[in-house]
């Protein structure tokens, strides 16, 4: 029997024949502590463990994105405990401002095929694109990462995911996730790896790539992994200056479950309050009520998502009863989108520019909705209370979809984002 990709990662890491369902204990590549619970893990580590220093302060990353800049008190203090450990521990710190650690960490040439990454948050499954094992673990596992420079894994089963054909216009790897969570479930793949190949992957950048694993956490996946092909290739040779070796899965290996989405199939689609169970196709649901739209998370803050939107919002202006927010997800996000005029293109539209972070995502600044409002966001999640309001109501949408939207007013139709498009001559 050939061992899957998740497999051969954990059984080098662990120097064990590791296979899906035994306990091991690996060893890091990389841990990277977030400003929600990066305190916590600190105070554990000095208190408890007695010490300031970290087994290899290169591997060792705090990135304060969550609450940046500080809008309370109670945040600016924490945050200066993250600096002073930073500089106790001779190790690297993303202060406010610098991104979401999940854009970052890749953008930065940090995180490489074949590497064991933990981060004190859920979405550290992102960097499954990078091919390579990334899972979020709480600040327990994060403090003895920190210290030991390992942490203990139960090696996951596979869900093979087969991509086919290439997205039609307008439809996006949003619109493949929610897909793929309509189909798997938002518990179908608990503690489980979703391996993600197939000719159709070919279609799709790093961007969308990053966007799909992203949410495999939203399935209860534990991790996600692609194949390092071209595209990734070109991508990590860009960022860290030459290109590593990739790991992949034998022709034998042993899947729980099998699944193909045809992309050429696929229409825009939204997840309804309150959760991502509630997956419905924009056509049915258009002409809804909308009051904010936000651009920007881990999912779809990236450069390219930047772009599909400045390409509906170019020379249109937001609907009066709507409020765009638009969060770069990193400062090389930001700057690129200046560059490229992006920016330019969603100020005359009217939209507020927030700085790169989480913000509004998780509600802790920059944009809470008001209680009745409905807001249509790119972020992963729309749990009641999610953006700080318990009153107020998420839908879940691509980038294409919140710049129609905003354009329009109320929830747009695919036929709105092509009329949008179109209309400029694009
Ligand atoms: C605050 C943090 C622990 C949390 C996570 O783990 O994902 C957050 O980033 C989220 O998206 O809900
Ligand atoms: S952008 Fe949102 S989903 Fe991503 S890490 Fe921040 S809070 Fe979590």
């Amino acid at each position: 029997m050939g061992k899957t990709a998740i497999e051969k990662i954990i059984s080098n890491k662990s120097h064990k024949d590791a296979v899906a369902g035994d306990i091991v204990i690996a060893d890091l590549d990389l841990i990277m502590a977030q400003d929600g619970n990066a305190p916590l893990a600190i105070k554990m580590l000095k208190e408890e463990l007695g010490t300031s220093k970290v087994f290899d302060h290169e591997k060792v990353i705090l990135v304060i994105d969550h609450c940046g800049p500080a809008p309370n008190q109670g945040a600016a203090n924490l945050q200066q405990i993250m600096r002073q450990f930073a500089e106790d521990a001779n190790i690297k710190l993303f202060d406010s401002g610098e991104g979401v650690s999940h854009v970052l960490l890749p953008e930065k040439g940090m995180v490489k095929p074949g590497d064991f990454v933990i981060g004190s948050d859920s979405h550290t499954v992102t960097y499954g694109a990078l091919n390579c094992f990334g899972t979020g673990m709480g600040s327990t596992d994060i403090t003895t990462g920190m210290y030991t420079g390992q942490a203990w894994v139960r090696v996951p089963e596979s869900i093979k995911v087969n991509l086919r054909g290439s997205l039609p216009p307008y439809v996006s790897a949003k619109d493949l996730a929610l897909e793929m969570i309509r189909a798997i479930g938002v518990n179908g793949a608990t503690n489980m790896c979703l391996e993600i190949s197939g000719d159709g992957l070919k279609s799709l950048n790093m961007d969308e790539r990053f966007t799909l694993c992203n949410m495999a956490i939203e399935m209860g996946g534990k991790c996600a992994i692609m194949p390092m092909d071209e595209v990734c290739q070109r991508y990590l040779a860009e960022r860290m200056g030459h290109i590593p070796e990739g790991i992949w899965s034998d022709e034998h290996a042993n899947y729980i479950a099998e699944h193909t989405f045809d992309l050429s199939s696929l229409e825009p689609l939204v997840a309804l309050p309150h959760s991502l169970e509630n997956i419905a196709s924009l056509r049915e649901v258009s002409g809804k009520r909308v009051d904010i739209c936000f651009l920007g998370t881990c999912t779809n803050g990236r450069l390219s998502d930047m772009e599909a939107a400045s390409r509906i919002l170019k020379g249109k202006k937001v609907h009066p009863s709507i409020r765009l927010n638009i969060t770069p997800g990193s400062r090389e996000v930001y700057s690129k989108s200046i560059e490229l005029g992006y920016i330019q293109i969603f100020i005359e539209a009217g939209a507020v520019i927030t700085p790169p972070g989480c913000g509004a995502c998780i509600g802790t600044h920059l944009g809470i909705p008001g209680d009745g409002e409905y807001v249509l966001s790119t972020a992963n999640r729309n749990f009641k209370g999610r953006m700080g309001n318990s009153n107020s109501f998420i839908i879940l949408g691509s980038p294409e979809t919140v710049a129609a939207t905003a354009i329009k007013g109320s929830l747009a139709a695919e036929s709105d984002i092509e009329m949008e498009v179109e209309s400029y001559g694009l």
